[in-house]
């Protein structure tokens, strides 16, 4: 049989899934191996593929975040498009099966899609039942609006049910980039980057710079807990430990949320929005990953590749791992598959995602972000609101700094590969 890498990214659960997945596609065929390998997280998974290409070591697939996307676009040289891996071993591709939100993130610009969907998902809100009971709020009404998550969070507080009435995990994704999208604000210029290189940042708008500022005031005021380090990192402990009543994570963070949530009764339910910005709530935006194919290893390995891309897209293996993980169905086959096996009315909620990510046709504002040096960004963002929260500059300041800081990466990238 011939080998062939695949790096990826998931641990825990997913990561059994994950292997669980490979091991059925090993055995339903006698001539590739797919040998997964975990190399951390997200960013410390694209960094070492980065580094296995410069020493020429390179596994054919690596698993890489829908933020990498523009790092790995302009890639050229080093990567091998999906569209072109497909047709080059006659396999059967169809990008129109894919969710108009999934195949237009990974898609150039005349429709070919560069990489392989896998894992996308879109964050949603978690909720603990057993303490709104407690807190004397219906557990079957969560909040909607953010006026609804204060008041909530204070009844939770002030009546000792839980110490702090909700968390989030990635301050970058939920409560920045998800954030402006939900309320169809720009993340940048230029459709948030799709329309070209020179494109920039301007996530300092009112409602951004309204909701930091309001995140700033809830942790002073103990109702907003932050779970940090990397802008959230510890969030579900503090909602798995019943410290925080919600939590505000990704769709594929559900099997690990449903496996550590026993001791209560866990409830699902959108993000929240400012019900007096117009235009709100538009839509969510995509993250989780991709597996893109790596150029500079032999033949045989990338008919294997295509061969395993078409297993994974297939609607049994892809309703498999949405129903097992939180990530969205990719395929417009693998959900119909899901309804008809009745998943989503045996597992109420389990559609929030899907429901969220589709509730309105996309803007320029909601389709997603395609900016170079990206995964770099990320990190000043949770660096400025880490400033904020320690009192050293205020919202406005802190997502000023972040569109300063964050565009000289972004010119840097232009300069680079234009
Ligand atoms: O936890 P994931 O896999 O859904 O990824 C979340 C973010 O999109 C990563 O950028």
């Amino acid at each position: 049989k011939t080998d062939i890498q695949w790096w990826h990214a998931m641990g825990g659960e997913l990561g059994a899934k994950l292997e669980e997945i490979t091991k059925n596609f090993n055995e339903s065929q006698d001539e590739y191996n797919i040998v997964p390998s975990y190399k951390g997280n997200y960013v410390e998974t694209m960094t070492a593929a980065i580094a296995a290409f410069r020493a020429k070591q390179q596994p054919a697939i690596v698993q890489v975040f829908e933020v990498g996307t523009g790092t790995m676009i302009a890639a050229e040289g080093a990567i091998y498009p999906v569209y072109q891996l497909m047709t080059d071993n006659q396999e059967p591709f169809d990008p129109a099966a894919y969710l108009p939100a999934v195949a237009g993130y990974y898609t150039d610009t005349s429709g070919n899609m560069l990489s392989m969907p896998f894992n996308s998902s879109t964050p949603i809100m978690y909720y603990n039942k057993t303490v709104f009971e407690k807190a004397g709020l219906d557990p079957n009404t969560p909040p909607k609006t953010w006026a609804e998550m204060e008041e909530f969070s204070k009844k939770i507080v002030e009546s000792g049910a839980a110490t702090c009435g909700f968390t989030t995990g990635w301050i970058s994704w939920i409560q920045t980039e998800n954030l402006s999208a939900w309320h169809n604000q720009p993340i940048g210029t230029l459709e948030n980057g799709f329309g070209g290189l020179d494109a920039r940042l301007e996530v300092n708008g009112p409602v951004q710079v309204r909701h930091w500022e309001n995140l700033k005031k809830w942790a002073d005021e103990g109702l907003y807990k932050y779970a940090g380090p990397l802008g959230g990192d510890n969030a579900p402990p503090m909602f798995y430990g019943q410290e925080c009543a919600m939590m505000m994570n990704s769709s594929g963070s559900r099997a690990a949320v449903v496996e550590n949530s026993k001791d209560f009764d866990l409830g699902f339910a959108m993000l929240p929005f400012y019900d007096d910005v117009e235009g709100a709530p538009q839509n969510s935006i995509i993250g989780g990953a991709t597996l893109w194919v790596l150029q500079g290893r032999a033949p045989e390995e990338y008919a294997g590749v295509a061969k395993f891309f078409t297993y994974l897209s297939s609607p049994e293996v892809q309703a498999d791992w949405h129903q097992f993980s939180g990530y969205l169905p990719i395929t417009t086959a693998a959900y119909e598959l899901s309804q008809e096996q009745g998943y989503y009315e045996a597992n109420p909620g389990a559609d929030t995602a899907i429901k969220q990510i589709t509730l309105n046709e996309p803007t320029p504002n909601s389709k997603g972000l395609r900016f170079g040096n990206y995964v770099q960004v990320r990190t000043i963002i949770d660096e400025e609101f880490e400033a904020m929260l320690g009192g050293s500059k205020d919202a406005q300041g802190a997502l000023d700094a972040v569109v300063e800081r964050g565009n000289k990466l972004i010119e840097e990238f232009q300069a680079q590969n234009q």
